[in-house]
C-alpha cells in the first residue's frame, strides 16, 4: 500500500489515510499506476483499465459534483448476469408501506443476538424510513448485528450511500478504494455504488446505518459561526489505494431498487490499483467534533450539532441530517439545560453509541433507538425534568455518553418487523407520565 501523490497519515491500526472532506484525492498502491495529465490514456499504466464512477450527474454544479476514476485489473463491466437473490433477509427499502406511519413515540431495545455465522450484510435489519429509493429521495434506517466477517462476498448499494455508525465492535471495511477501520465512536461512509466487504475486528459487531437515497452528505454551512467549528474537513479520512489480485469466485451482491441481486464473479472486484476523485469512502471520529453551544442562556437547537447534512431541494430543509451529541460543557444560566419539550416538523431517530443521554434517565440504551416522528411530543422524561428543574446551575461536563440522531424532513414509517418487534419497548409513553401539575394562577 502506498499513499500516492498526497500526504498520507498513519493511524493506531497502522492504516494509512488521506485527509480532508470532499477533496480531489488521489492514491496509487503501485508507483506509476495513476495516469498523469489525463484520465483515460490510450493505454493506461501497468495495463490497468480506466473506469469512471459517477456519484452525481455529469452536469451537476461543481460544488457537489462527485466522481472518481478507478484504475483496475479488470473493468467492472466484466461480470456475469445478476439474478435476484433468494431473499432480502431483513433488509427493506422505501417506499415503506408495510405498516401505517405511526404518530406514537417508539423506542427499541438492541437487536437480539444473531445466529452464528451472521455477517454484516446478513445482519442488516431495517427499522424504517421514508421517500422512494427509485426516486433517489429519502432515507432508510437499518441496524446491524454480526458475528462473522464477510468472506468471498462483497456488497454495493446502488440505492444510496451508507453512513455506518458502529456501536459495538470495530469494522474493517475493505473497499474498492482501500481499507478503512471504523470503531465505536467513529462513523464511516460508503458512497453509492462502491463495492466493499466488512470484516470484524472483534468477536461481534453491532451498530446503525443510515442509507441516504438523496443527495450525498456534505458538511453543513457554518453561517455566522465563521470559518471553523463543528466537524472540521481535515478530520475526515479517506483510504489509500489497496487492491486484491484474487482469481477466485467472489459473490457480488448489489442492492438495486430495493432488492438484492447477486452475481458470482471469477475474480475479486476489489482490484483497484490506483484511483483519484471525489466520490470516495471516508471515516470520521465523532469525538473530534468541535461542539459549540450556549455560553449565556437557553438550550440551543440540536442543528448546532450537525456533522453532515444531505440537502433536499429546499434550502435549509435536509433530506437527512446526521447529528451527534458529543461530550460538552453546560453552563447556561437560568436555563433548563437538557433537551426541551418539543414537537418538531422534522422526524427524529436517535441511537446511543455509549453511556447515557441527557434527556433520558433510563430505558434509552446503547444499541437501542427511539423514534419521535413528525410533530410527536417528546423531550425530557419525568425523572430528568424533575432533576434538571432543581439542579444547581454550576458548570457541568456532559461526558458520560455519545448519542446521535438521524433527522429527516419526511415522516419515518417503520417496517412490519420493527413495528411488531419483541424488542420494541412497551410503555414508552409512561416516561412522561406523572409530570406533575405545578401551575399556580
Ligand atoms: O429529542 C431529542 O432528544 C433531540 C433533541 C435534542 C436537543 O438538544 C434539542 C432538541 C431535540 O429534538
Ligand atoms: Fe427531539
Amino acid at each position: 500500500m502506498s499513499g500516492g501523490s498526497e500526504q498520507a497519515r498513519k493511524t493506531a491500526e497502522g492504516l494509512e489515510y488521506l485527509t480532508g472532506f470532499g477533496n480531489e484525492h488521489s492514491s496509487e498502491a503501485v508507483p506509476g499506476a495513476l495516469p498523469i495529465g489525463r484520465n483515460s490514456p490510450q493505454r493506461s499504466p501497468l495495463g490497468l483499465y480506466a473506469e469512471q464512477l459517477s456519484g452525481s450527474a455529469f452536469t451537476e454544479p461543481r460544488s457537489h459534483n462527485r466522481r472518481s476514476w478507478l484504475y483496475r485489473i479488470r473493468p467492472s463491466a466484466a461480470h456475469p448476469r445478476f439474478t435476484l437473490a433468494a431473499d432480502n433477509g431483513a433488509l427493506r427499502s422505501a417506499p415503506f408501506t408495510e405498516a401505517p406511519a405511526d404518530p406514537n413515540r417508539l423506542r427499541w431495545n438492541p437487536l437480539p443476538d444473531p445466529a452464528p455465522g451472521t455477517d454484516f450484510l446478513a445482519g442488516l435489519w431495517t427499522l424504517g424510513g421514508n421517500g422512494d429509493a427509485t426516486q433517489r429521495s429519502g432515507m432508510a434506517i437499518h441496524l446491524y448485528s454480526a458475528n462473522a466477517s464477510m468472506t468471498d462476498r462483497v456488497f454495493s448499494d446502488s440505492d444510496g450511500e451508507l453512513l455506518i455508525v458502529p456501536e459495538r465492535g470495530g469494522l474493517l471495511l475493505r473497499t474498492e478504494f482501500g481499507l478503512l477501520s471504523a470503531r465505536p465512536g467513529e462513523m464511516a461512509l460508503i458512497p453509492r455504488g462502491v463495492r466493499f466487504r466488512v470484516e470484524l475486528q472483534d468477536e461481534t459487531a453491532r451498530g446503525y446505518v443510515c442509507e441516504n437515497y438523496g443527495r450525498p452528505f456534505e458538511l453543513p454551512d457554518l453561517g455566522p459561526i465563521g470559518a471553523n467549528g463543528l466537524a472540521a474537513a481535515r478530520d475526515f479520512r479517506a483510504p489509500v489505494a489497496a487492491y486484491e489480485d484474487a482469481e477466485r469466485p467472489t459473490e457480488v451482491l448489489n442492492k438495486f431498487c430495493g432488492n438484492l441481486w447477486t452475481a458470482t464473479y471469477d475474480h475479486s472486484p476489489l482490484d483497484v490499483v490506483a484511483w483519484h476523485g471525489t466520490h470516495v469512502p471516508y471515516v470520521y471520529d465523532l469525538r473530534s467534533f468541535n461542539v459549540l453551544g450556549s455560553i449565556s442562556y437557553d438550550h440551543p437547537d440540536p442543528s448546532i450539532f450537525t456533522v453532515l447534512t444531505s440537502p433536499s431541494d429546499t434550502a435549509g430543509l435536509a433530506g437527512v441530517d446526521f447529528v451527534v451529541f458529543a461530550p460538552r460543557w453546560l453552563v447556561g444560566e437560568d436555563t433548563f439545560r437538557p433537551p426541551y419539550f418539543h414537537r418538531n416538523v422534522m422526524s427524529e431517530y436517535m441511537g446511543l453509541i455509549d453511556g447515557a443521554y441527557d434527556a433520558k434517565a433510563e430505558g434509552f440504551v446503547p444499541g437501542g433507538g427511539s423514534l419521535h416522528n413528525m410533530m410527536s411530543a417528546h423531550g425530557p422524561d419525568r425523572e430528568t425534568f424533575d432533576r434538571a428543574s432543581a439542579a444547581e446551575l454550576k458548570p457541568q461536563k456532559i461526558d458520560d455518553g455519545l448519542a446521535f440522531m438521524f433527522e429527516t424532513r419526511w415522516p419515518i414509517t417503520a417496517t412490519a418487523q420493527a413495528a411488531g418487534a419483541d424488542h420494541l419497548q412497551g410503555g414508552y409513553d409512561d416516561v412522561w407520565q406523572g409530570l406533575e401539575r405545578h401551575f399556580r394562577a
